[in-house]
């Protein structure tokens, strides 16, 4: 079989069964990508369907989700958990809220979970969650009424050898604790069955910079590795959450110049690169729930994305999709010589595309944003044992993590002469997950 026919073989079954389900199907259309070439030559796993029972969750639970508002008014929204795969350890992976969550926004983050988890090395699986609720212009009581109902369902469905939620877009650390306050209480067993807790409640240190710095200290990696280095580089961020925030404050830290954040109104370019002062003015915005325009720091472009700066590194820290093909064609022409994705499947199929068109480097968010997860298997060890690691221990062990991941990566024998990372990323993944698989037969 020719890989192309691999891949039509592969993605046929995959597609009609998932109709309306275009980022899940973006997702599995890039592993079919990767790993053709190499599947193609697995009798045992093609002939026991090895990929096509991998894209179907084990489960996918769904569920309403009813709060009263502060009217008085009774409202409901839909949850999900999708539990992907436990193959390698419990199943694990972030809740999203967000106007935007579907099912299939569940499922392409959940498949991605697998491979990113496996990436690690640490026993997690695979999973991702949320509910299409909009935290934004909601007050303080409204959203704790939300996240108590949410875990009154949620809680029958996790636990720490079970499955074991964090946080996403719009869950931070105000959710984390109200949802696990209100698991304790419908539990009545204190155990690690969420991560991302308060320090003072179970929660490890790091884990609230661990997207953010994991993806710098990837960055340096992979530039260290290809005669390049951080200090002096221009890097645009698009975001201003949690992981573009820390990914910002990190590369300052290690003196490369920060030209922008943004969030879904515009962008807010420092030409002269952030300061860690200006840096502390957005956090504390943001942390109120503030818009960038209302800042009077660095230029506001109302409606624009950073993708039109002139910069050496691109690290997109915002959502999926959020830099598409005529973006990357005007990054390319800029002269942008790497790629860093802080958030899952930021680019479009065409944009990465580009990419690798024009051989820039290009590292996939399973890769480059592993370190949350990561932090957050560390969390779960810390509990188990019953022990609170010092910020420098999981720093190093975030720097250790996040490098082993990169020699994983450019040792994978893709079968090509040019390094690819997205590729080098899958396959080394994939192939972890699949033997394992493989050998549990009709699992
Ligand atoms: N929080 C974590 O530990 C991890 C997060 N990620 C991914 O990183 C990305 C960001 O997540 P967080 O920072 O945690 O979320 P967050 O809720 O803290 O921040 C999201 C930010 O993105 C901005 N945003 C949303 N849509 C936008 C758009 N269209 N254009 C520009 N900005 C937009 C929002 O204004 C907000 O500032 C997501 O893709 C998430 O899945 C990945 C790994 C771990
Ligand atoms: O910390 C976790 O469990 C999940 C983080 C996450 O949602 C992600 O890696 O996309």
């Amino acid at each position: 079989m020719t890989k192309n026919s691999v891949i039509d073989d592969l993605l046929d079954e995959i597609t009609s069964a998932n109709p309306d389900q275009p980022e899940f199907l973006q997702a599995i259309d890039e592993m079919a990508q990767s790993i053709g070439g190499w599947y193609g030559k697995q009798k045992d796993f093609r002939k026991s369907r090895v990929f096509q029972r991998l894209a179907e969750p084990d489960r996918v639970i769904s569920f309403r989700v009813s709060w009263r508002d502060d009217k008085g008014v009774l409202q409901h929204n839909r949850g999900w958990r999708v539990q992907f795969s436990h193959i390698l350890g419990p199943y694990k992976g972030g809740l999203r809220f967000a106007p935007s969550v579907t099912e299939s926004v569940l499922k392409f983050l959940g498949y991605e979970q697998i491979f990113k988890n496996a990436l690690t090395g640490l026993p997690m699986g695979g999973a991702k969650g949320g509910s299409n609720f909009d935290p934004k212009g909601k007050n303080p009581a409204e959203i704790e009424r939300f996240c108590q109902s949410f875990m009154t369902e949620l809680s029958r469905h996790i636990g720490p050898d079970i499955d074991v939620p964090a946080g996403d877009i719009g869950v931070g650390q105000r959710e984390i604790s109200l949802l696990y306050g209100h698991y304790l209480r419908l539990s009545n067993t204190w155990h690690g069955a969420l991560t991302g807790k308060g320090c003072n409640f179970g929660g490890s240190a790091v884990r609230t910079e661990a997207t953010g710095y994991g993806c710098v200290y990837f960055c340096c990696e992979m530039l260290s590795h290809n005669d390049m280095e951080i200090e002096g580089k221009r890097i645009a961020i698009s975001g201003s959450g949690n992981v573009a925030l820390h990914a910002a404050e990190k590369a300052i830290d290690m003196d490369a110049t920060v030209l922008s954040v943004s969030d879904s109104d515009g962008v807010l370019e420092f030409k002269d690169g952030l300061t860690k002062k200006d840096l502390g003015k957005v956090k504390t915005l943001k942390g109120k729930g503030g818009h960038l325009s209302d800042l009077s720091i660095g230029q506001f472009h109302k409606g624009k994305t950073p993708w039109n700066l002139e910069c050496d590194i691109a690290m997109p820290c915002a959502t999926q999709n959020e830099l598409d093909e005529d973006a990357a064609k005007t990054l390319v022409e800029a002269g942008v010589s790497a790629v860093c994705e802080g958030a899952n499947m930021p680019l479009t199929a065409k944009a990465s595309e580009i990419f690798r068109q024009k051989r820039i480097l290009h590292a996939p968010g399973k890769a480059a944003n592993a370190g949350g997860v990561a932090v957050s298997g560390l969390e779960q060890s810390q509990n188990a044992m019953r022990q609170s690691w010092s910020a420098e221990k999981v720093d190093q062990e975030l720097r250790d993590i996040m490098k082993k991941i990169h020699s994983e990566i450019v040792s994978a024998d893709t079968g090509k002469k040019q390094l690819s990372y997205v590729d080098g990323a899958n396959l080394a993944a994939f192939k972890r997950v699949a033997h394992a698989f493989h050998s549990f037969g009709s699992f």
